[in-house]
């Protein structure tokens, strides 16, 4: 039998015990790579290892009781928790690559970026039709890498059971954006524009 997922539709961002924690442990570096871009730093959460253990637990918590067949993680960032939180929970682990880094054969989702587009790129292989997919990225600010992600998946026949990330910028309207293509979104934690 399957559990359910802890309602998060109606809320701005994640449930997490330990969300105002990790929060704490990331750092935010100001006009970086532009000005007027508050860039949310996960290094020091990284060489923090108890924070780093405390996320990924948080993670698997969440999800190992959900039948999950595997954890779908974007590159880059999204590798860093995909790789440890697949290995605690014993499913697959599967990259969403940019574009041009997979040798095999692939499909692929272009999405809009603040200026031009974007793609990324899942193995043809990697899901078959009914398996239980969560995607996991460090950070959602529009929502269009998550939800390119989530598109990849649903074009293989997988099921998105949840999208996951450490951290949602939720006055950018990712995260509605997903929600309202259909999608659950978990956050462990938020940050508005003046934090
Ligand atoms: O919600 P969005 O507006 O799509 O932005 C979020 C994405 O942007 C960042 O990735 P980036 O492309 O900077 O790649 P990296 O992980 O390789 O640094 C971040 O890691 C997410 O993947
Ligand atoms: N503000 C931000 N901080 C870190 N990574 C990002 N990716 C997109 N926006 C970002």
């Amino acid at each position: 039998m399957t559990s359910t997922l802890a309602d998060t539709s109606s809320q701005q961002n994640g449930t997490s015990v330990y969300g105002d924690y990790i929060k704490s442990v990331i750092r935010t570096v100001r006009d970086w790579p532009n000005p007027g871009v508050n860039f949310r730093d996960i290094t020091p959460l990284l060489q923090n290892s108890a924070a780093f253990r405390k996320l990924i637990d948080s993670f698997v918590h969440r999800y190992q009781e959900l039948n999950i067949d595997a954890i779908a993680a974007i590159d880059a960032r999204g590798f860093i928790i995909g790789a440890p939180l697949a290995y605690e929970m014993g499913c697959s682990f599967v990259p969403v690559r940019k574009k041009g880094k997979l040798p095999f054969k692939t499909i692929s989702e272009t999405y809009k970026l603040e200026y031009g587009e974007a793609t990324v790129e899942l193995n043809s292989d990697a899901f078959k039709k009914g398996d239980r997919i969560v995607v996991v990225d460090d950070l959602i600010a529009t929502g269009g890498t998550m939800l390119a992600a989530a598109k990849l998946i649903e074009r293989t026949g997988g099921e998105v059971v949840e999208t996951a990330a450490i951290i949602d910028l939720p006055e950018l309207g990712g995260s509605r954006h997903i929600r309202e293509a259909g999608h659950n979104v978990f956050a462990v934690c938020s940050f508005t524009e003046s934090e």
